[in-house]
């Protein structure tokens, strides 16, 4: 096949261009300059007709985007596809079949894997979002099957929405062979009880997830000897997924999976992995597997259209009318120096696509944001097209599977407009072709920005994509050099399957499955497998029949769990929930994880769903109930709380680098074990439209704990006599000093500022807080962020440092773009900029001088 070359640099365009490509070309085609006013302020228009991507960034020049907002517009220009015939060595009826679902020539990454897996070869698909992947698997799959009436296949997909939408094109394609006993079905937590034996003994492909191979199947695989014995394909799509904890779970459930195959059943079936591009598909998919080869297919060929990237910075704030200047000229620069809200230009960017027709997805990174976000277009359509007003929704984890269902077929079938969402729309459901996207904030890494953003222009037509930036220091720092984003490299997808504590929970569960032989089993757990044995040995959890040649290497699980994988989560996905129920209907609107319950519903909060206000009457704890009734309030609820870290010495989840000899910055940050508890004590009620506290509520309610990681320094003593020194308080500098490395941690590792969480000092609560900079990993049970921190912990002091003291701001409290954070437990109230200046020089003097004593103390004792 030959390889045609194509053009798809992107091209930059300055606003000053488009400023002149306007005005060459006919005026935006909306020109009614009324507009929508919200408390005076002109947040969109009235018109409209319907725009093309290009067209509305024209009419955002002209209306909502007239402060200057456009900090950047990037083209990626369009590209065709490269097309190939459909292989000859593929059947005239799968031929035909694919004719029937429109399918005549295939992009030619696709013609190369099929051809790749039909020669028995593993091969791993990192092209873009909508290049076709699933054909890559399914042609081969269904050619197979199609001619050898007992081969099977199992697809694994990470969540049941994409287990469902796969399901549904497997049978249309089913349909189109016409190979009735072609038995296809989902095997996962909702399968029915009485389904699950007939999917057992006749589905000739299961989809399943991680989960269920790791709880269900590999225990009880005798149950699924028909399709072991038979197994061709092992499909993983989406692995990207698998990355961090849970990624190291999955491979060794991976591997697990292949020892039984090879082992008991004597199948050794072709892995077939699709994933989003990342900086090391084929790497990360052989760490998956521990398989010795795969091969990478990543040029992509298939077509696309062109997409319009911009960068939108939120207005700075104005002052108008009888302003003092000289009055207090620095809090009144302090004020100027703020932006508007990113959450309200998101809000009126939403109410725009959707009132020009352009399909849409407002990316939020946590549930609130996609709820305020909802909530505040509502108020624009309302003034603006009200017919629209429910013609957008919130979609995120927390609905109910059901609720969710329908989001996704309205959005497909075009009775929604649009949704705001969170990541859980980034992964590959088909939701029908989508315009625009809309991003608030960056949501952690390159690679979801862009996964994010390859929802929209999935067919032929151009797409749009505008990232609004909040006033963190990452943001704006995207917002100032453009080049920093589209020419930052894609992350890599980091798993570590050798983890000894994660290794040993599952050879438990392997050896349950199967005795552990350590002569036979290297190949799967590799070179830790011994030492892990030996532990389990040593904690009693596994024992030998001495007697025999063979048994007496052949190590049987005997612990004391009747199923040792029920004890074991893939990921941390917590099953205590609570249930909000609206009390007039007896609808359930949401289940929270126990963890976020008490930040959403307690007696008297005010609680969004779907933009929709209620109020809660009462919180059932015993049954885990939230009873809650609809309500118009003019105010919102927040609630009071703080969190204490316990940090545990010793057993560390993830092994301690030992940065002294690496090629960071030294530095003598530890990682450990700890316990996060959070408390809350109260709540305040805060009028809506002028965010004023105008009540404050005590509450009595437990508190909640869970197990995770945190990395930490201390503060020397010499810093903290530098800052009282200052008359400075200490405890508002330590405070200040740790939101400024929660907020360089993301320039520095694979993470979302929420991700990271730190000791914030309470206003209220005078304890005192331990004398040191702590970040610790928000996910219960951790998913490695500490251990990352740890190491670069030197490098994220030196760049809070330079953050805080080359930042403008001059009041005390500093700003979100240094020591403040959204994140904060305690909204920013406890701060200071000039403390927490003291506070970083003094650590990075002290382990500087340190290392130095190191190294004079090694050369004098003769060692270098
Ligand atoms: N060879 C082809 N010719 C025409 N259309 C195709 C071809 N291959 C795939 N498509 C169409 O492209 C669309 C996207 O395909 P698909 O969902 O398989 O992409 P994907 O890469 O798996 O996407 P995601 O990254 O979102 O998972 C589908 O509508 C599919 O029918």
């Amino acid at each position: 096949m030959k390889q045609r070359q194509r053009t798809n640099m992107p091209l930059e365009i300055s606003v000053e261009e488009l400023i002149s490509i306007k005005q060459q070309t006919s005026r935006s085609k909306c020109c009614n300059t009324k507009g929508v006013k919200i408390n005076g302020h002109r947040v969109g228009c009235l018109g409209m007709e319907a725009l093309e991507p290009v067209e509305m960034i024209e009419h955002l020049k002209e209306g909502l985007g007239k402060q200057g907002q456009i900090a950047h517009v990037k083209k990626f220009e369009a590209k065709e596809g490269f097309y190939v015939e459909i292989p000859e060595n593929i059947s005239k009826e799968v031929k035909e079949a694919l004719g029937q679902l429109s399918i005549t020539r295939l992009y030619y990454h696709q013609a190369e894997a099929i051809q790749l897996v039909l020669s028995g070869k593993s091969v791993v698909v990192a092209t873009s979002t909508s290049s076709g992947k699933s054909l890559c698997y399914n042609i081969p799959v269904v050619e197979t099957l199609s001619k050898s009436s007992m081969a099977c296949a199992l697809y694994v997909f990470p969540t049941k929405a994409l287990s469902q939408d796969q399901l549904r094109t497997l049978l249309k394609l089913k349909e189109a062979l016409n190979i009735p006993d072609l038995n296809i079905g989902i095997y996962d937590g909702d399968t029915p009880k009485e389904d699950r034996a007939w999917i057992r003994d006749n589905a000739r492909i299961i989809i399943t997830n991680p989960d269920m191979l790791h709880v269900s199947i590999l225990p009880h695989h005798s149950q699924f000897q028909h399709i072991l014995s038979n197994l061709r394909f092992i499909v993983i799509d989406e692995a990207h997924i698998y990355k961090g904890a849970f990624g190291c779970h999955t491979s060794l459930v991976l591997r697990r999976l292949r020892r039984i195959c090879s082992t008991v059943y004597g199948s050794n079936p072709t892995f077939i992995f699709c994933t989003a591009t990342s900086a090391n598909p084929r790497e990360h998919a052989m760490e998956l597997t521990n398989l010795d080869n795969l091969e990478l297919i990543q040029k992509d060929w298939s077509p696309c259209s062109p997409k319009y990237f911009l960068l939108w910075n939120p207005p700075l704030r104005s002052i108008g009318g009888s302003m003092n200047l000289g009055k207090d000229e620095k809090i009144v620069k302090a004020v100027l120096n703020r932006r508007t809200s990113p959450i309200m230009e998101v809000s009126y960017l939403f109410a725009e696509m959707v009132q020009h027709g352009l399909k849409c997805i407002a990316f939020c990174k946590t549930r609130k944001l996609c709820e305020l976000v909802l909530s505040y277009t509502r108020d624009v359509l309302k003034e603006a097209s009200k017919h629209l007003v429910d013609a957008i929704a919130v979609y995120r984890a927390g609905y109910i599977a059901e609720d969710r269902r329908k989001i996704e077929s309205d959005l497909f079938d075009g009775k929604l407009r649009g949704v705001a969402a969170t990541s859980a729309l980034e992964l590959g459901i088909d939701v029908g072709h989508i315009d625009a996207t809309l991003h608030l904030g960056f949501p952690g890494t390159v690679a979801s920005l862009w996964q994010q953003a390859g929802r929209s222009g999935r067919r032929a037509k151009p797409s749009l994509a505008i990232y609004v930036a909040f006033e963190g220091p990452l943001d704006q720092y995207f917002m100032k050099f453009p080049n920093k984003l589209f020419g930052r490299p894609i992350e890599h997808c980091q798993v570590d399957s050798r983890n000894p504590k994660v290794l040993e929970q599952h050879l438990t569960c392997a050896a349950k499955e199967l005795p552990l032989c350590l002569q036979y089993d290297e190949k799967y757990f590799s070179f830790g497998l011994q030492q892990a044995m030996s532990a389990l040995r040593n904690l009693g959890h596994l024992g030998n029949n001495p007697s025999g040649d063979l048994s007496k290497s052949m190590w049987s699980y005997i612990g004391p769990e009747k199923n040792p994988s029920h004890g074991i989560s893939l990921r941390a996905i917590e099953n205590e929930k609570y249930i909000v129920l609206d009390k007039s209907t007896n609808k359930v609107l949401e289940e929270i994880e126990e963890s976020r319950a008490f930040f959403q519903v307690y007696e008297g909060a005010v609680y969004l769903n779907q933009g929709i206000t209620y109020l809660v009457d009462e919180l059932q704890l015993s049954t885990k109930t939230a009873l809650c009734h609809k309500a118009d309030l003019k105010y919102y609820t927040k609630t009071r709380d703080y969190t204490d870290i316990h940090v545990v010495g010793g057993d560390l989840a993830y092994p301690l680098v030992n940065n002294f000899e690496s090629e960071h910055v030294k530095s003598r940050a530890q990682a450990n074990n700890c316990n996060v508890t959070t408390s809350w004590f109260g709540f305040y009620k805060i009028w809506k439209a002028s965010n004023q506290i105008f009540d404050s509520v005590g509450l009595s309610l437990p508190s909640y704990s869970y197990d995770s990681q945190a990395a930490w320094i201390r503060v020397p003593e010499s810093a903290k006599k530098a800052v009282e020194a200052q008359d400075l308080v200490f405890r508002y500098g330590l405070h200040a000093a740790s939101h400024a490395l929660v907020n360089v941690a993301p320039l520095y590792i694979t993470c979302n500022g929420s991700d990271l969480g730190t000791e914030c000092a309470n206003p209220h609560d005078k304890r005192v807080i331990p004398e040191r900079i702590l970040l610790y990993d928000r996910h219960p049970g951790g998913i490695g962020l500490a251990w990352q921190v740890q190491a670069l912990f030197g490098e994220l002091l030196i760049a809070a440092l330079e953050l805080v003291s080359t930042c403008s701001c001059v009041a005390p409290t500093g700003c979100p773009n240094c020591v403040q954070t959204p994140a904060c437990d305690e909204y920013n109230e406890v701060l200071n900029k000039e403390a927490a200046i003291i506070i970083l020089k003094g650590i990075i003097e002290a382990e500087k001088c340190y290392f130095e004593q190191r190294n004079d103390g090694h050369e004098n004792s003769g060692q270098v």
